[in-house]
Formats: structure tokens, C-alpha cells, sequence
């Protein structure tokens, strides 16, 4: 039986804020057996006790990134300052038609590198060639809410193959890697999915018994072209073909009437805040506030590297909260713990994943990370949440754990050859986006 003691830490379970203190986490065979308030009793320790010391570090639950495209790190720096719709159609899609499954794979390597580092422990992805993605997911040792993109507007054969394709990653890989991954259906957005086609998927999916993950309300001018062609707006032309009816992982929900928050929140659709692809791209500001106060599940994300243009969850909650404060003139909205629960198990329910992930309690997966507190830019110690949230960086994370397996030690990957990947990386980008004779 493997055993490990994440001794002395300053632990942040993330199931009620005063449950903050100091104490011990066991773990035994990948689950975490106990938390013990103080210190563990003698009768825990033993030559084959693995301790890690925590003193002067946060122990939490592993960041969950509830919204990506991981292979887009390929693509960061390649296509900046532009609008979305110019962006995707001009630069991205373009490049995207030249990715071969094996560009796909080393970028997402890529991505759970960068992630790993930076505490994040699992991410909702929605891309193609998504086999080779849990590949790349299953050898990292990370977690992996994997969906196979999907649009019906490149014609039917290509909406097609995105049902079948999805339904076979689904048998293929769904509780892969040993329970790591699960599998939803992708259906891009309403401006790439009609609503025949959504049926389609809706369909798909309830057979299946599984959620959806969807682009929805993410640019002024989705709402308006949607509102032109179906007489409404995405929230409602989705809400009136029953989409909201099973679970669904909607990224970006920018621009929502009241009506539309309540909506979300009645029907615990899991909202994908992305503030840094947001303001990248202009898009706007997701009311989170708002929907925060109707009880409504939020998760956070980073959208893909191409458009933030890093996957670090630390520097994303920062922002989350900043933007909130100033858009409301009111430095008291979304403050630090709620943007820490946004990171932590409000993305696990968004990911509807919170039966196993997203907290640090007796029974779950034992996904935790360990942030050294022990810097001058984290001194002196009055109050660790807000340390996270508002002084700390991603290269503070000095152990990770996915499943009780320490992926990350003293800040370097303990499995990943990062030089190896960042030559691929670096290769394939470059392909990626020379325009072939
Ligand atoms: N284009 C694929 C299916 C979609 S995969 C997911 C897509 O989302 C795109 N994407 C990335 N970020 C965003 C965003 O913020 N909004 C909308 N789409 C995005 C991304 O470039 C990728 O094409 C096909 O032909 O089968
Ligand atoms: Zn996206």
C-alpha cells in the first residue's frame, strides 16, 4: 500500500473557509485516507511512510482548468491582437487544418507541462484528434475532461465524422486511465452547431449518459447573429431545445440578460469563466458576480494559449477577481476564497467531477498541491487565501499529486521530459504555420 503524509502545512480543503488550518493530509493508495487538524497520531507513521514537508507551504485541492484547447499552445504568440471571429477564421482555423494527430499529441504535452507546474491537476479540453490527446493525458499522469470538438457548418459528412469520432473516444477512453479520464461530447457554439444538428448531439449524449461542453454567449456579435438567424439569443434558442436538460460545461457566457443568469443557475449549467481570453479578446466581462450571488456553478479557465496567452490558474484567479472589482466600481466584489472556490471545486461541479475531485476531504482522489509560502513576495503570513489569489505565481507550486502520484517535485516535473517537448513544440509550430507550396 502506498502511503504519504503531507506533513505541517496550512491546509486549504476548500469545503468551508473556517475549515483553514494547520495540519496533516494521509493519503493511502491514491485517496485521501484522512485530514488531521494538528498533527497525524504516531500510530500513521512507519518506514514506508512517504512524508513530504509542508511547513511554510499551502496544502489545497489541485487546480482544475474547466475550460481549454491544449494543443493550442502551438499556436501562443502566433495570432495576437485581433477580434474573435477575425481571429479564428483568419489565423487559427487555417492553421488548425494543417495539425496531424502527432502535432495534436506534443502539444498537448506541451500544455500539461505548463499546467502541471503551475498546480493545475485537471482540465476540461475541447479539440480534435482527441484520442491523441488522452494519450498525452494518460502518460502525463494528469486529469483530462476531454470532449472532441464538433460543428455541422463545414457541411454534413464533417458533422458526421464529429458524432462518430466523438462516440468512439467515448468508448475508447471514458474512466481511461485508470478512472483519470472522462469523456463529453463537444458541440463547438451555436454559430458552428445548428440546432438540428445540437439534437443530434443531445441525443448522442443521453444515450451515452454523459454531459456536453459548449461555446456559448461569448462575443456581442454571437448574440447578435444569433439573434438574427433563430429570432434569439444563444441562451435561450440552447434553453429551448432542452440543452440545459442533462449536464452541460458552457465556456465564456459573457453577455447574459438577468433572465439568462437565472436560467444558468436554475438549471446548474457548470459556467466556464476564461477573464484573460476575455479581455484578450476583447469579448467583454462575464457577469460572475451576479451569477455567483444566484448560486449559480462556476469554474475557471484559461480558453486555450493562444488567446491568454499562458495556462497558469494563479494568475487567472488574480485577474478573475480584478476584473469583477473594477467593472463593478466595488473592491468588495468577488473576493479572494470565492475566486479560490471558482479554481478548486466550483470547477469540479462545473465538470460535474465533484464526486471525486475539487476538495480536500476523506474519500476523494488525492489531487493536491503543495505552494511554498516561504517568499518574500508571500510575507508576512496573515492570510493564505489572499496570498494565493493576490500575491502569488504559478512557479510558487512545488508539489503536485494527481491520483497520490507526485507528478511534480521541488517545482520540476517528475515524469515529463520538458526539453524533449519543447523541441517538438517548437518544430511543429513552425510547420504548423508556413504556408505549404
Ligand atoms: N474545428 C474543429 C472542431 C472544433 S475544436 C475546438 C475549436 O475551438 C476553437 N477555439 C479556441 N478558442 C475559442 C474561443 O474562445 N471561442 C470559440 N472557439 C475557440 C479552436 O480553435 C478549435 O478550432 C473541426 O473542424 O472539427
Ligand atoms: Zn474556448
Amino acid at each position: 500500500m502506498a502511503r504519504i503524509l503531507i506533513q505541517g502545512g496550512m491546509v486549504l480543503p476548500m469545503t468551508s473557509r473556517t475549515a483553514i488550518g494547520r495540519g496533516d493530509v494521509y493519503v493511502e493508495d491514491g485517496i485521501i485516507a484522512d485530514i488531521f487538524p494538528g498533527s497525524a497520531p504516531e500510530a500513521i507513521f512507519g518506514p514506508d511512510l512517504q512524508v513530504i514537508d509542508a511547513r511554510n507551504k499551502a496544502v489545497l485541492p489541485g487546480l482544475v482548468n474547466a475550460h481549454t484547447h491544449a494543443a493550442m499552445t502551438l499556436f501562443r504568440s502566433y495570432a495576437d491582437d485581433l477580434p474573435l471571429m477575425r481571429w479564428l477564421n483568419e489565423k487559427i482555423w487555417p492553421a488548425e487544418a494543417n495539425l496531424t494527430g502527432d502535432d495534436v499529441y506534443w502539444g498537448t504535452q506541451l500544455a500539461a507541462a505548463e499546467m502541471l507546474k503551475s498546480g493545475t491537476t485537471v482540465f476540461a479540453d475541447m479539440y480534435f484528434f482527441m484520442d491523441r490527446v488522452a494519450e498525452a493525458v494518460a502518460e502525463s499522469g494528469m486529469r483530462g475532461h476531454l470532449s472532441r470538438g464538433m460543428i455541422s457548418v463545414a457541411g454534413e459528412a464533417n458533422g458526421n465524422k464529429g458524432l462518430s469520432e466523438s462516440e468512439a473516444l467515448f468508448s475508447d477512453w471514458n474512466n481511461g486511465a485508470d478512472g483519470r479520464i472522462r469523456v463529453w461530447l463537444g458541440p463547438h457554439a451555436p454559430y458552428t452547431c445548428n440546432p438540428d444538428y445540437l439534437k443530434k448531439v443531445m441525443a448522442l449524449a443521453d444515450r451515452l449518459g454523459t454531459g456536453l461542453h459548449i461555446h456559448l454567449a461569448e462575443t456581442r456579435t454571437e448574440v447578435e447573429d444569433i439573434t438574427k438567424q433563430y429570432g434569439q439569443s444563444p441562451i435561450l434558442l440552447m434553453d429551448s431545445i432542452g440543452l440545459f436538460e442533462r449536464p452541460v460545461l458552457a465556456a465564456h457566457c459573457v453577455h447574459l440578460t438577468e433572465a439568462e443568469e437565472e436560467i444558468l443557475a436554475a438549471k446548474k449549467v457548470g459556467v466556464a469563466h476564461n477573464p484573460e481570453s476575455n479581455m484578450k479578446l476583447a469579448s467583454g466581462i462575464a457577469p460572475v458576480e451576479s451569477l455567483r450571488k444566484r448560486q449559480a456553478v462556476i469554474g475557471l479557465g484559461t480558453d486555450g494559449a493562444s488567446s491568454n496567452n499562458n495556462l497558469d490558474l494563479i494568475e487567472e484567479m488574480r485577474q478573475a477577481a480584478f476584473l469583477q472589482k473594477v467593472n463593478l466600481f466595488d473592491p468588495t466584489a468577488m473576493p479572494a476564497y470565492a475566486v479560490l472556490e471558482m479554481a478548486t471545486i466550483g470547477g469540479a461541479r462545473a465538470l460535474g467531477w465533484d464526486d471525486a475531485i475539487g476538495s480536500l476531504e476523506a474519500g476523494k482522489r488525492a489531487d493536491i498541491i503543495v505552494v511554498n509560502m516561504d517568499q518574500p513576495h508571500l510575507c508576512p503570513d496573515f492570510d493564505p487565501v489572499a496570498h494565493l489569489v493576490y500575491s502569488a505565481r504559478g512557479s510558487d507550486v512545488e508539489t503536485v499529486l494527481v491520483d497520490g502520484q507526485v507528478l511534480v517535485r521541488d517545482g520540476k516535473l517528475v515524469r515529463m521530459n520538458e526539453k524533449r517537448i519543447m523541441e517538438e513544440a517548437r518544430a511543429r509550430a513552425i510547420r504548423l504555420t508556413t504556408p505549404q507550396a
